[in-house]
């Protein structure tokens, strides 16, 4: 079995420009966005060993918030996944794959989780 290290951030709440239909058009609305990023895994972490040989976790919440572009409207929440996928592959080279879950909050009825989950690998 291959070593791994994922770096994970769950339910963070965002506010994003999105929707196909016009009443979605001109208001951001809640999205639920959750994101498992799988980073090449070094040999050992010692006691000491600085952030710098593994990823600030914090970087996947920027990537899902203050890095998406103010004032874009994406039709689909899956063009939101690609941005947010695109943003980490560019950030770090030792990002192998990103899985980005949201889930649509204003659409739900009752209690249902309604949305997509995007996995890219780095090609
Ligand atoms: N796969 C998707 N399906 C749908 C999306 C979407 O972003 N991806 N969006 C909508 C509408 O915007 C809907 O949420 C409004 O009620 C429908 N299907």
């Amino acid at each position: 079995m291959e070593d791994s290290l994922q770096l994970e951030v769950h339910d963070l709440e965002v506010q994003v420009l999105t929707g196909i239909y016009s009443e979605e058009t001109h208001l951001p609305q809640p999205l639920r966005i959750s994101l498992t990023v799988d980073m090449v895994c070094p040999k050992r972490f010692a006691p000491d060993t600085p952030l710098s040989a593994s990823k600030n976790y914090l970087d996947l919440k920027n990537a899902a918030t203050t890095a998406l572009p103010p004032g874009v409207h994406f039709t689909l929440i899956e063009g939101v996944a690609d941005h947010i996928c695109e943003t980490l592959f560019l950030q770090d080279a030792r990002v192998l794959r990103v899985m980005v879950k949201i889930v649509k909050l204003a659409i739900a009825e009752a209690d249902e989780a309604i949305g997509v989950t995007l996995v890219r690998h780095r090609r």
